[in-house]
């Protein structure tokens, strides 16, 4: 775990320190777009741009799921880092073949020599000129909902203008007190803090419960980009958040409706190819040695995530037009 500075590799945990024991996450900086009308330097076009993953990590796993709903994998390439995050930061198990780097941050310094920050995933990679699009899922997954509509057949919008004012809503509410919030929670360095982001936590997920009772969607009755950015953290919840995050009030299979909710995303087909749980559970309990010294891996929970669902007389059925 480190960072960079003016192009050089520090390897540091982050710094709570300056915020009372709370972690507050950085801003993305590569922020351009792919355009599908050529309107942003960066056109839409097939095998010119590559995502660089971890299967660990949830902001990452939004744009894996896009990839494949959207059937772009002859369109867009992956590289998956290594699930451990140590020293080195994210490391590859080889040279990437794309971009021939063997850790992350020459990915960024090779995109900008003196860049300053955090080197997180994803990274969505521009072969043409050789730099980053873009490093923030949110923008990320946007743009494969529709920037490459040209060159796959799915007609699927996760993010449909009428529904855009909701899901931005529902999307600020989930990542503040839920995305976000298992990791205030966990990184918390001071009590205080920790408690602060458990209870906004365990308030919103009943408060999301709630909501899902009586429908199958978090937005206008269909499957949305909303529904998938709570998606990632669920699916983590049981098998990390619990124990290595302190996040133990309850666990999803708890919920009488997120439970079920959980396995109906999680059954839409080619979401489970994108679900590595032996990634997620070694890249956290193995990876923070603030939080888990020993660094030892647990053999549960027993997760079913296949068992029946019981949520399609509330909504339709999730790939519907
Ligand atoms: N805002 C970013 C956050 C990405 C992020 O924080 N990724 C984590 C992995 S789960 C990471 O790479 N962290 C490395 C670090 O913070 O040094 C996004 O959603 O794309």
């Amino acid at each position: 775990m480190g960072l960079l500075i003016d192009g050089q590799w520090h390897d540091q945990w982050y710094d709570t320190g300056k915020t009372g024991g709370a972690f507050v996450r950085t801003e993305a900086q590569f922020r351009d777009r792919v355009s599908a009308d050529g309107s942003t330097p960066y056109p839409a076009e097939a095998g010119r741009y590559h995502l660089i993953v971890s299967l660990a990590c949830p902001w990452a796993h939004r744009t894996l799921i896009f990839r494949k709903l959207k059937r772009l994998e002859g369109v867009i390439g992956v590289s998956i880092v290594e699930p451990l995050m140590l020293a080195d930061g994210w490391t590859f198990a080889g040279p990437e073949p794309v971009t021939g780097a063997t850790r992350l941050h020459e990915v960024y310094t090779r995109a900008e020599p003196g860049y300053s920050g955090r080197v997180t995933v994803p990274v969505l990679w521009d072969r043409q000129t050789s730099s980053i699009v873009n490093n923030e899922s949110a923008e990320i997954i946007r743009m494969l909902n529709r920037a490459f509509d040209a060159f796959t057949d799915v007609r699927t919008d996760f993010s449909p203008p009428d529904l855009l004012d909701e899901i931005d809503r529902i999307n600020g509410f989930v990542y503040d007190r839920i995305n976000n919030g298992v990791y205030k929670a966990g990184f918390a360095t001071a009590q205080d803090k920790y408690e602060a982001a458990f209870d906004a936590l365990f308030d919103a997920l009943d408060e999301v419960d709630a909501l899902l009772a009586t429908r199958r969607w978090l937005v206008g009755n269909r499957l949305t980009e909303a529904d998938w950015r709570l998606f990632t953290t669920l699916v983590r919840f049981d098998a990390v958040y619990v124990g290595h995050f302190k996040c133990n009030k309850r666990r999803i299979a708890d919920y009488p409706h997120l439970s079920g909710y959980l396995r109906d995303l999680y059954q839409v087909p080619g979401v489970a190819d994108t679900v590595n749980f032996d990634h997620i559970k070694r890249h956290y309990y193995g990876s923070h040695a603030t939080i888990n010294p020993t660094g030892i891996v647990p053999k549960g929970p027993a997760l079913d995530l296949d068992a029946p669902h019981g949520r399609d007389a509330l909504g339709p059925d999730p790939l519907a037009a």
